[in-house]
């Protein structure tokens, strides 16, 4: 089955409109004040203006207030809600979209546990654990400690061109997800980096 490929952190319109050109499934956008990616709702609008609708927008929050969320999907067109914190299920679930949870990964981790927790995400997005950085680190982590589980994983944390082949052979994900791995800079998507990750998974 083809791996499917989320943009995290896009803060600019013609990078989300590159990106699906280039064939993404999905586009992430920082609802996250402290993040270097974070976007308004403003911004958010206009990034999304023209996109595609065949690729999904995801609207990526940190331990949010529940207002906050809210009055995003009020505002923004948003198709799925990624919780990057310590959200609970019940939380997660109480908004009216399918929501993805991620999850830091580290030694001990019990991914079963977490999956029949979240029972109700529709997938389970691993990403690096580093101490006071919630995500967007651009590290890798341990992919031995991935078991199997009963839900999609999206394969996150340090991807890049040279590594995203080797990680769909080990991991075998539904989807990888980059975001400082196809950056010129923080939040400005390199053109040239977006074409050969995409070719680098087509070809995995
Ligand atoms: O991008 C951020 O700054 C960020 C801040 C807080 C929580 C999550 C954040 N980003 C999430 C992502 O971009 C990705 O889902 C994931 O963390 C992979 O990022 P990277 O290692 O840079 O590819």
């Amino acid at each position: 089955m083809r791996t499917r490929v989320k943009i995290c952190g896009i803060t600019r319109q013609q990078d989300a409109d590159f990106a699906a050109e280039s064939g993404a499934d999905a586009i992430g956008l920082v609802f996250y004040p402290p993040s270097p990616r974070a976007i308004s709702f403003a911004q958010a609008k206009v990034i999304t203006a023209d996109l595609s609708p065949f690729v999904s927008k995801v609207a990526l929050f940190v331990d949010p207030e529940k207002d906050l969320v809210s009055r995003c999907l009020d505002d923004v067109s948003v198709d799925i809600i990624q919780f990057h914190g310590n959200e609970t299920p019940e939380f997660c679930q109480q908004f009216d979209l399918p929501y993805l949870k991620a999850i830091r990964m580290s030694e001990g981790t019990d991914l079963s546990e977490i999956a029949a927790r979240y029972s109700s995400a529709s997938a389970l997005l691993l990403d690096t654990y580093q101490p006071g950085i919630p995500g967007g680190t651009g590290k890798t982590f341990d992919w031995s400690l991935i078991g199997r589980i009963n839900k999609p994983i999206i394969l996150a944390g340090g991807l890049d061109v040279t590594n995203v082949r080797e990680a769909i052979h080990q991991v075998q994900p539904y989807a990888v997800d980059v975001s400082g791995g196809v950056e010129s800079d923080k939040g400005i998507k390199s053109h040239e980096k977006i074409s050969t990750f995409m070719r680098e998974v087509a070809n995995a």
